[in-house]
């Protein structure tokens, strides 16, 4: 690991004609780092990830991705370092998924071949959940098979940085639960992951880090646990009454109420609860101040 970020953003800008996309974004990824990107559709973070990936060009701003700028490394011609870098970076864009007439175990084999160190397809083929589906034609998939086999193609280089724009959209929550173990496996091997999502519950299952994007603009960024002071908000305790009535009290000390309410009930509170908000809850108290 290197004293470089994998990830290096500062005034990141980018307008389409009238609207800007994005709007002065500064934003650091460590190596083997998970970072969630989060924000209502049209935040800006597919302009964000598509001007890491080199897919897009930017208007004004510096970015270094493995120490490289993206947008010379993806010109044509840009050499034998360029593609050394294009091996180094996996991308699963907002879904592809379809090759015409061909096969997924095909389709897979295929793109290995691009690779200097590229994985056993079939491994890969096992690790998205798709064994089954490896002599299917890709346009008979279903659309979470289809997004399946893009993550495929995304790792079967053996990127050392990932981007995943929205990866498990039309996933069922079986296929989501098996994604996530999948991420966790390549953040374990030292992957690097950026993933976009809108799912809440994805982002704190996976991010070390979260950045919200409102607007063209990073309004926070914190570990899932603690956006927007999340620890440290008030929590509500939830109990019911020997007459079966419900109460709730907000505290900041709710250890002492839990107390309190056994002592009273001398032992078990009935429907008991201590509650703090959800990401969710602050995350949409964050896109609503920032609208
Ligand atoms: N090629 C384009 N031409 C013109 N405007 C664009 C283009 N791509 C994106 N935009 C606009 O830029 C803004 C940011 O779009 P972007 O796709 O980055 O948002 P997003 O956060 O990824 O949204 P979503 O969650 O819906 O995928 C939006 O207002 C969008 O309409």
């Amino acid at each position: 690991m290197d004293d470089e970020p994998a990830i290096r953003v500062r005034g990141l800008r980018k307008a389409y004609g009238d609207t800007a996309a994005v709007g002065g974004v500064d934003l650091e990824v460590a190596h083997g780092e998970v970072f969630a990107l989060l924000g209502p559709n049209g935040a800006g973070k597919t302009t964000t990830v598509e001007i890491l990936e080199g897919y897009r060009r930017r208007d004004d701003g510096e970015v270094s991705v493995l120490g490289v700028d993206p947008e010379v490394a993806q010109r044509r011609g840009a050499g034998a370092e360029a593609k050394r870098w294009r091996d180094r970076v996996g991308i699963v864009l907002q879904g592809t998924g379809e090759f015409d007439e061909l096969s997924v175990g095909e389709v897979v084999r295929h793109f290995a071949r691009f690779y200097p160190a590229a994985d056993d397809p079939a491994a890969v083929i096992e690790r998205v959940g798709l064994s089954d589906k490896v002599r299917a034609r890709t346009h008979t998939l279903s659309g979470g098979q289809k997004r399946r086999l893009d993550v495929a193609l995304g790792i079967i280089g053996r990127p050392e940085l990932l981007f995943l724009d929205e990866p498990t959209t039309g996933f069922d929550p079986e296929a989501r639960r098996e994604f996530w173990a999948l991420i966790r496996d390549l953040q374990a091997g030292g992957t690097t992951i950026l993933l976009t999502t809108h799912y809440l519950e994805e982002a704190e299952a996976l991010a070390d880090r979260v950045g919200v994007i409102a607007r063209g603009r990073l309004i926070a960024v914190d570990t899932p646990r603690s956006l927007g002071r999340r620890d440290s908000a008030l929590a509500t305790v939830s109990w019911r009454t020997p007459e079966g009535a419900w109460q709730r009290t907000e505290s900041a000390t709710p250890t002492a109420v839990v107390a309190d309410l056994a002592a009273r009930f001398s032992g078990e509170v009935p429907g008991l609860t201590v509650t703090r908000p959800t990401l969710e809850d602050v995350y949409l108290e964050m896109i609503g101040g920032a609208a």
